[in-house]
């Protein structure tokens, strides 16, 4: 039988607490590159799948306190859209969900008006009329940048990419690193071009988009996240969503401990956004008790934990809506999110 576990933290037991305004973590400076530490990690593969794999049967949430859990994950959720053929009405459409993310009338019977998504996650194009329809909401604008997703394009255009978004009014940027920086063992250079990618965001967080499936081992996964950190990310971030394999459990806890480490060796605390084909509510349930297992529970705030998802929210509401009314409602009630 599983172990069933408490609503995120006992202090968040309570729906109406959840969505009380936190407190900001301080933005992790960074360090010099410190090469013995990265020529130290290591990662044991076969130790990490096994307890990835033991992870989603070990851990179950029941009932309110699942609804809890649930309105949690929505209030971490980056809502996104990246596709090649958004247009300003679908970004509008998707900000309208961001600011009244489930039903008002199940909200209501939750105790949790006011509950809204972590971000919304376009493409620079989009990123103005996404700030336009988030106007007077305080929800931020995150703009995938500097050749999203390949992150091939030239380098002084993938970092005036980064000035453009934040000048259009993206508070938050998600930068691919290049892959081949790790693939080929030049540290150096990947922390270079992280560090120029922070400093070209300004005031913006930067969350460094690792594409993990295309890293080579968990090993190089566990070196990037160091790297990246070192060199001043806000966040680390899985995938794009583009690459054939994307977030995954075992990759997750490789980059949990890697910031558990860092936060141990700097005490800056770094956050974690899992993306790419996450779109159902259970899934969610899993990362974030494996976050409260590795990290605890600060880091189950907005501020320090997003999902990055395009299709999540939909399977989440369903669930609340049988939460509060004892029934399944057909998927396309919820066709954004
Ligand atoms: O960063 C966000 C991802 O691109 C979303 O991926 P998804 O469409 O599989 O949810």
């Amino acid at each position: 039988m599983s172990e069933t576990q408490n609503a995120p933290s006992d202090t968040q037991t309570d729906p109406a607490q959840m969505h009380l305004p936190q407190a900001v973590e301080p933005r992790n400076a960074g360090l010099p590159l410190d090469m013995a530490w990265l020529r130290s990690v290591q990662a044991n593969s076969s130790a990490i799948e096994r307890r990835a794999k033991t992870l989603p049967g070990r851990r179950t949430v029941k009932k309110d306190h699942q609804a809890a859990w649930l309105c949690r994950a929505i209030s971490c959720i980056d809502l996104t859209t990246l596709s090649g053929d958004d247009t300003e009405g679908r970004v509008r459409r998707l900000c309208a969900k961001a600011r009244q993310p489930v039903r008002h009338d199940l909200l209501e019977a939750l105790g949790m008006e006011g509950l809204t998504v972590g971000a919304v996650c376009v493409y620079h194009e989009m990123v103005a009329p996404a700030v336009a329809a988030l106007q007077g909401s305080n929800i931020p604008v995150a703009a995938v940048s500097t050749g999203f997703p390949a992150g091939l394009s030239p380098y002084p255009l993938r970092v005036a990419e980064i000035e453009a978004s934040t000048a259009a009014g993206a508070r938050e940027i998600d930068i691919v690193i290049s892959r081949r920086h790790v693939l080929t063992g030049n540290w150096q250079a990947l922390y270079d071009e992280m560090r120029a990618f922070r400093d070209a965001c300004g005031e913006a967080h930067v969350k460094a988009i690792l594409a993990t499936g295309e890293l080579g081992s968990l090993r190089n996964v566990a070196r990037a996240s160091l790297v990246c950190m070192m060199a001043g990310a806000d966040f680390i971030k899985t995938s794009t969503g583009k690459e054939s394999v994307n977030a995954t459990l075992p990759v997750t806890l490789v980059m949990l401990r890697a910031i558990r480490d860092y936060h141990a060796a700097t005490g800056w605390r770094v956050g974690y956004k899992p993306a790419g084909g996450i779109s159902k509510a259970k899934d969610a349930l899993v990362y974030l008790s494996m976050i409260k297992e590795e990290l605890g529970d600060r880091w189950l705030r907005p501020d320090l934990f997003r999902f990055g998802a395009s299709s999540l929210l939909g399977d989440i509401e369903r669930q609340l809506e049988h939460h509060v009314t004892g029934q399944y409602s057909a998927g396309w009630r919820h066709a954004v999110g």
